[in-house]
This record gives C-alpha cells, sequence and structure tokens, in this order.
C-alpha cells in the first residue's frame, strides 16, 4: 500500500484563521453503544468491540473462529433484549449521557477559559469515532490535542484501547498535533470529591440503605497478573471515597461485574455479593458503579434490573442504584479542573 494516500494533509489547518484561535482541543472518548436495540445493530457493534485485541487476546485466528462462528450469532439478539430495556426516546444513555456531559464541559471550560480551549466527544467503537473526531478538530485549528479516556481506572482494555486507536490515527496524519493522553483519574481529589457528593446527595434525598455496594466492571484475573493496574486502581478509589464518606470497612464493600466467558475474571463477582448480602440478612442495599462515567447498559440493566432481582430473590427488601455522576455539576467541575491541570503549561498561541 503506499503510504502516502493514507496521510492527510495539512489543508484542514487553513480553517484556523477564520475562528478564534483555540489553544487546544479536548478529546473525551467513551466506550460506544449500538445505534438501534436490535439484533443487526448491536452484531457489527460487538463484533468490533470484541474484536479489539486489547479486550481479547486470544491467538486472532482461533478467537475469529470463535466469534463469527459462535459469539456473533448468539450474543446479538440477547444483548438487543437487554438494550431495549434501557433505551430511550433519546436512544442510547451511554450516548445522550455522553454527549450533554460533553457540552456541559464546554460550557464550564469556556466559563473559566473564554475561547481557548475545544471540547469534543468519541466513541472508541462505532461512531463518532476517534479517527473522524481527530481530523475534524484538526480541521478547526487544534494543533494541541488532550485526550481524556472517560475511565476513572485505566486498564489496557479500555484506556490502553484509546491510547491505541489515536496512536492509529496519528500514523495516517501528515501533522499530528502535540499530544497528552489522561492515563486514569481513579485517585484525583475533585473526582473523589465529585463521587462522595453524589453520594451524600443521593442518601439526603433517598435514605441510606444498610450498606454500599462499589460495583466494578470486571477484567480477566490474567489480564492483572500479566500487569494490568485496573485492579489496584478499583480498590483505591474505593478507599479514598470509603474515608471521604466516613464509613466503616463493613459498611462499604466492593464487587465486579459484567464477566463474560469461562476465564476466572475479578472477584468478588457482583451477582454473587448481591446474593450472598441478602442471604446474610441485608435488607436495604444501596450500589453504586463510580468505574462508569456515564450510565449505561451495565449500570442500568445489569445493577438496577438484574442485580436488584438476585438481591429480591435471594431475601432482600431493596436494591437501590445510585446513578453515575453523568453531566451533574459535580462531574462538570471536576473533569474541568482535571483538563486545566493538564493542558498547564501548552502556551497560548496555536503553532
Ligand atoms: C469480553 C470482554 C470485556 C472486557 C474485558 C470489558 C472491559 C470493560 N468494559 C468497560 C465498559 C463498558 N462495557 C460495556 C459493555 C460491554 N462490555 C463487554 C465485554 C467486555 N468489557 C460487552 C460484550 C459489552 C456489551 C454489552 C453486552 O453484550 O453485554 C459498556 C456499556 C455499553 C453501552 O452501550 O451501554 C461499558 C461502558 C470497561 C470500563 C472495561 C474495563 C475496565
Ligand atoms: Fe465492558
Ligand atoms: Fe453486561
Amino acid at each position: 500500500m503506499p503510504r502516502s494516500n493514507h496521510y492527510t494533509g495539512v489543508a484542514g489547518h487553513s480553517g484556523a484563521s477564520s475562528i478564534q484561535p483555540v489553544q487546544a482541543g479536548v478529546l473525551l472518548v467513551n466506550l460506544g453503544t449500538p445505534t438501534a436495540p436490535t439484533a443487526g445493530a448491536v452484531r457489527p457493534y460487538l463484533a468490533e468491540f470484541l474484536g479489539d485485541p486489547r479486550v481479547i487476546d486470544y491467538p486472532r485466528w482461533l478467537w475469529w473462529l470463535i466469534l463469527h462462528g459462535v459469539i456473533l450469532r448468539l450474543r446479538p439478539a440477547r444483548s438487543a433484549r437487554a438494550y431495549a430495556k434501557i433505551w430511550t426516546a433519546q436512544g442510547s444513555p451511554l450516548r445522550f449521557g455522553s454527549e450533554s456531559l460533553v457540552a456541559r464541559l464546554q460550557a464550564e471550560l469556556d466559563r473559566q477559559q473564554p475561547g481557548t480551549l475545544r471540547v469534543a466527544l468519541a466513541m472508541r467503537y462505532g461512531e463518532p469515532s476517534v479517527a473522524r473526531t481527530i481530523e475534524q478538530l484538526q480541521h478547526a485549528g487544534v494543533r494541541r490535542l488532550l485526550v481524556l479516556p472517560l475511565y476513572p481506572q485505566y486498564s489496557a482494555t479500555s484506556t490502553g484501547s484509546v491510547i491505541d486507536a489515536v496512536a492509529d490515527t496519528f500514523k495516517t496524519m501528515r501533522w499530528p498535533p502535540e499530544l497528552r493522553i489522561v492515563n486514569d483519574y481513579h485517585d484525583d481529589p475533585g473526582h473523589i470529591g465529585a463521587l462522595a457528593a453524589s453520594i451524600e446527595h443521593w442518601w439526603a434525598a433517598n435514605g441510606r440503605g444498610d450498606k454500599l455496594l462499589l460495583s466494578f466492571h470486571g477484567i480477566p484475573e490474567r489480564y492483572v497478573r500479566l500487569g494490568d493496574p485496573y485492579s489496584d486502581q478499583c480498590q483505591r478509589t474505593a478507599l479514598l471515597l470509603r474515608e471521604r464518606l466516613h464509613l466503616g470497612e463493613d459498611e462499604l464493600l466492593v464487587s465486579f461485574q459484567s464477566r463474560v466467558g469461562r476465564e476466572s475474571w475479578l472477584h468478588p463477582y457482583t451477582d454473587a455479593t448481591v446474593r450472598r448480602l441478602a442471604a446474610d440478612g441485608v435488607k436495604k442495599l444501596d450500589i453504586a458503579c463510580p468505574g462508569f462515567a456515564v450510565d449505561c447498559l451495565e449500570t442500568l440493566e445489569e445493577i438496577a434490573m438484574q442485580n436488584r432481582d438476585f438481591f429480591l430473590a435471594a431475601g432482600g427488601e431493596t436494591l437501590r442504584y445510585i446513578p453515575a455522576l453523568n453531566d451533574s455539576v459535580e462531574q462538570v467541575d471536576g473533569l474541568a479542573a482535571l483538563v486545566l491541570r493538564h493542558v498547564r503549561g501548552w502556551p497560548e498561541s496555536t503553532g
């Protein structure tokens, strides 16, 4: 393949003069979501997501056979039924929640530092893609790019994959912008403060359960053995949050959800934990999912519906899901502070 055909030219940069000088682009990246709650729309989404070697690292030929021969025949219909339960008039919660967060973050950054930062949203899988969004920022004159994956805890399967997508895009550009990538913000004081405030506000409005369970998305334990810091970062977030909320060790628990496949994933599993708590006599259980910046299938369906049913069936009385930070003032303020810290030192001119 002639490499030169892949490069996007610098022509797009000429757009810079027609708008206010933009100092830096801020690219928020979330996972991505199907375009409709149907098997036909879920299949290509799952094919891209589960075809990513960062997510599933089996030998390509073997995994290709399993993925296309078995999983993509069965899972799309099942996942579509789950998506249908949380789909709204505005579409997928992950998508409109992320869009609203980006709009509010732009407004807040404009208020604090008028005209200097341009915020955009990309999805790791599906649209708007990382490649197309970076190219649009480049066309708008952005010569400095801060990438902020919306994953508070680093995992190679999530954040690492966003880094791949950015690197792949840069490979196609003749004149890529300067680059900074936030690896994680699991212990960022603004973020911990935002989580604590949102849980406290929710308790003030709705009362408090007997225990608070923090459920994080799981990953295979093998990935942690290979050096993924995800598990440590989840535990650290939980500890910092427990201290901020002044809770005892037995009042706040951690578990891991959304296991896929046969390998052993991070323990304890959320479904086994809610059943055990009910069996131990816990009647009112509150669950929050601090690893998810925005509500999505994994929180609204898996936690608020499926795990609620498990808890009630095992003898619990009420399981209440405390919403993600979404586009709240707490999240917007926390991320605005994080962004301003990370762009510090980038000079005024657009280069
Ligand atoms: C099979 C391997 C998977 C790994 C590893 C994994 C890690 C991981 N995922 C998130 C965040 C989200 N995952 C979401 C959905 C989802 N996750 C997997 C599989 C793995 N995730 C699948 C197959 C799906 C699709 C739904 C399904 O069929 O069950 C979502 C929600 C998307 C939405 O549209 O609402 C998020 C968000 C993280 C943070 C992570 C590693 C830490
Ligand atoms: Fe996932
Ligand atoms: Fe799930």
